[in-house]
């Protein structure tokens, strides 16, 4: 373990072209760690706050460089991230901002894993990590906040849940954003990408579940395993508290109806994995929904329990939803977020550790998860932040980090 002894912020690109926050870590014999935050566009309401680059850098250099270097030793996860808590003196990161809270947190555990010698994973979870592997959900078509004039529903997820490898698994989707890329050309409909660089055509839901379904079943039939289908529906961002209505580009769904039309696509689709069907304070309808089809895929929350062990027990305590996304960014810390993947385990709740959909090419939570057994990654399927997460999960699988 070696004390901290300089902490360099700047802002760089994020994969929208926006600025986001750089942290370098370097440690008392040479350790060195490097971190950037990513940056979410279909927030949730309560998540921790994210403040322009440059006044969150301004003070983080304020408030949290000089709690950590020559206090704090890189190693010591815990100390390092309670320093950033105490630094920023306020509950949701609103001082130094979440984005510099992250940078460092990650940069630390980087350069505590150079101290040592050992590969992120390792120092985060263990020796007797890295034999399993998180299953990547893969997004090959969206709309919603990600994509002008595109799909209502945000994310339509490949999941290869047969993968026998993680590489397998990683070609698998990749090769299904592929088959979408054909079959929507059969259709004549011309389409960009959106900014988790799935497909992102001017098509309705109906066409675009379809498309999906035809394309996992090819690829399936391809790769000679099972390749299971699932959704972000980011269902805050289609809900209007005021009519208390799912508003949909062809029709409105109360509260009842948007439960029902969901358990209705877990059935014909055979979906495995469905997150945030519901808006982000609605507890009861995620717990009747979970009531419905929990035993049959995973009802995720992200937006509902933003990585926050406090709305995390609260969910647990009603039933709401059987799995939780993990990013760190929405919570400021790892060890925040490694708390609320530990309450989910006890709880029988499997966590999904996920990018944002502005990225970098940090590949921190590839990591994270092999180091918490996560049984999920979302990470999109191509563009270089995307494959800079995926490619760091094959080289963890082969011993190569
Ligand atoms: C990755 C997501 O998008 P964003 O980063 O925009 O919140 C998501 O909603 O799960
Ligand atoms: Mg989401």
């Amino acid at each position: 373990m070696t004390l901290i002894t300089d902490i360099r912020l700047r802002r760089i690109l994020d994969s929208r072209g926006n600025p986001t926050v750089e942290a370098d870590v370097v440690t008392e014999s040479g350790g060195f760690g490097r971190a950037a935050a990513p940056s979410g566009a279909s927030t949730g309401e309560h998540e921790a706050v994210e403040r322009p680059p440059s006044e969150a850098i301004a003070a983080a250099r304020e408030h949290a460089v000089p709690r950590l270097v020559g206090e704090v030793y890189a190693g010591n996860q815990r100390d390092v991230d309670a320093a950033l808590h105490a630094a920023d003196g306020t509950d949701d990161f609103s001082e130094i901002g979440a984005n510099s809270a992250v940078a460092i947190s990650m940069a630390a555990a980087k350069a505590g894993a150079d101290v040592l010698g050992a590969p992120l994973f390792q120092h985060l979870g263990g020796t007797f990590r890295g034999d399993d592997f998180p299953i990547p959900l893969g997004n090959v078509v969206g709309g919603g906040e990600h994509a002008a004039d595109a799909t209502d529903i945000q994310e339509f997820l490949a999941a290869p849940v047969g993968a026998p490898s993680v590489a397998d698994a990683v070609f698998a989707n990749a090769a299904v954003h592929a088959a979408v890329a054909d079959l929507l050309e059969e259709r004549d409909v011309p389409c960009g990408k959106g900014d988790e660089g799935a497909w992102a055509p001017s098509i309705d839901d109906g066409e675009a579940f379809e498309i999906v379904a035809e394309a996992v079943s090819m690829v399936q039939d391809e790769v000679g395993f099972n390749i299971g289908f699932g959704l972000d529906v980011a269902g805050a961002e289609l809900y209007d508290s005021d009519s208390e209505t799912y508003e949909y580009s062809d029709r409105s769904r109360d509260t009842d109806e948007q439960i029902a039309y969901i358990a209705e696509l877990v059935e014909e689709y055979d979906l495995v994995y469905v997150e945030d069907p519901l808006d982000e304070d609605d507890y009861d309808a995620f717990a009747d929904l979970t009531d419905e089809v929990g035993d049959q895929t995973l009802i995720c929350g992200d937006d509902l329990f933003v990585t926050n062990t406090d709305r995390l027990v609260n969910g647990i305590d009603r039933g709401a939803a059987n799995s939780i996304l993990i990013k760190p960014n929405q919570i400021g810390t790892l060890s925040d977020a490694f708390d609320a993947i530990e309450l989910a385990t006890e709880n029988g709740y499997d966590s999904v550790v996920s990018h944002r959909s502005g990225e970098t090419e940090d590949a921190t939570i590839a990591h994270l998860a092999v180091a918490t057994d996560a049984p999920f990654i979302k990470t999109g399927a191509v563009g270089g932040e995307r494959t800079a997460k995926l490619n760091e999960l094959i080289r963890i699988a082969d011993d190569a980090t």
